[in-house]
């Protein structure tokens, strides 16, 4: 019995690890050292990354740094990593709202980290861990917004990206500050701009580390909505109740939503046709289309 336990823990453990190398964009073949940057994020500490899984299920994650105006620490790094599996492994997730305490949302890496970091092996396994953790949280079978108040800045702005949609309270901004570092988004942010916005407006918007207001925001497609509340409880609210009109449903349909758009979105159509096959497979005859089929079809 406890063999038969232990390989079966044995099993679920492997098939999560490739489950996550399968979804992640590096790996050793590419030059990245996951253990040693993992030991040197431990080393800047601060803040934490808090995930609350709702009854509804919605996800709430909210980065939590507000003396440093939400900037990602190392283990706030880590701890993002370390949340994004335990989404991965939620079965009841439909959605996912991320912002940040204190009514700001994000001004990207903490510039201490930046600092200590300066060397370009450390940069490179920081761009290669930070771009496989947010390729694997836009790939979550989850929708997910990013509720942005105050400030999404640098690397701030990068995460804004990978989620499906972007609501904004009056006021905030999104800003793509890198060229102002002498650099160029390195979480993914960019390719991922380019895909929201179009190759113009991204370039805009990246070499001119311009200001994206709400209104622009709105007007690029970057944002759905400007809500109307300003605080934290009330902005909140209202991105739960724009997500739940998504969100309601069966649990197997919305995540199948998700993972068709995801694939149309990343692959290429043959690829994309054949994914939205399989998933369409995993639906047909199951309960929820056996239910529907049983009530009225009419759709006034
Ligand atoms: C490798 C690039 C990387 C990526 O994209 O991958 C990055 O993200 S690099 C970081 C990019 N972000 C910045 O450069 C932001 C720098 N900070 C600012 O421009 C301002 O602080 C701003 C606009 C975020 C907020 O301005 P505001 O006037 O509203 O507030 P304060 O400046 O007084 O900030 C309050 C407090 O927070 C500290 N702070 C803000 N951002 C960071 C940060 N990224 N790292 C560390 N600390 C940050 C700021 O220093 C203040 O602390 P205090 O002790 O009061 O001086």
């Amino acid at each position: 019995m406890v063999i038969f336990i232990w390989k079966n823990l044995l099993q679920t453990t492997k098939e999560r690890i490739l489950q996550q190398r399968r979804m992640s964009v590096y790996s050793q073949a590419h030059g990245y050292e996951e253990e040693l940057i993992k030991k040197k994020l431990q080393q800047f500490a601060g803040g934490s990354i808090n995930l609350t899984k709702e009854d509804n299920g919605i996800g709430i994650l909210t980065l939590n740094n507000p003396k440093s105006m939400n900037a990602f620490t190392g283990t706030m790094m880590l701890e993002l990593q370390e949340k994004v599996t335990e989404l991965e492994n939620w079965k009841d997730g439909k959605g996912l709202i991320i912002y940040g305490a204190g009514n700001t949302f994000c001004s990207g890496s903490d510039l201490n980290v930046v600092k200590a970091m300066s060397k370009f092996q450390d940069g490179m396994n920081m761009c290669m861990f930070m771009q496989n953790t947010l390729t694997r949280l836009m790939r979550l079978p989850l929708i997910s917004v990013a509720l942005v108040q105050g400030k999404a800045i640098g690397g701030g702005a990068e995460l804004t990206t990978a989620c499906d949609f972007r609501l904004m309270t009056p006021g905030s901004e999104i800003r793509f500050v890198h060229k102002l570092m002498g650099l160029v988004p390195g979480w993914g942010g960019g390719a991922r701009l380019v895909r929201i916005v179009g190759s113009r407006a991204a370039l805009q918007l990246l070499s001119g580390a311009t200001r994206v207001d709400t209104e622009r925001a709105l007007h690029l497609g970057l944002s759905e909505e400007t809500l109307s509340s300003s605080d934290e409880a009330g902005a909140l609210e209202e991105a739960r109740a724009w997500l739940s009109q998504y969100t309601e449903g069966p649990v197997s349909v919305i995540r199948a939503a998700k993972e068709v758009v995801a694939g149309g979105r990343e692959l290429p159509l043959e690829a994309a046709l054949r994914t939205e096959k399989d998933i369409f497979g995993t639906l047909w005859g199951g309960p929820a289309n056996l239910q529907a089929l049983a009530r009225s079809l009419k759709h006034k």
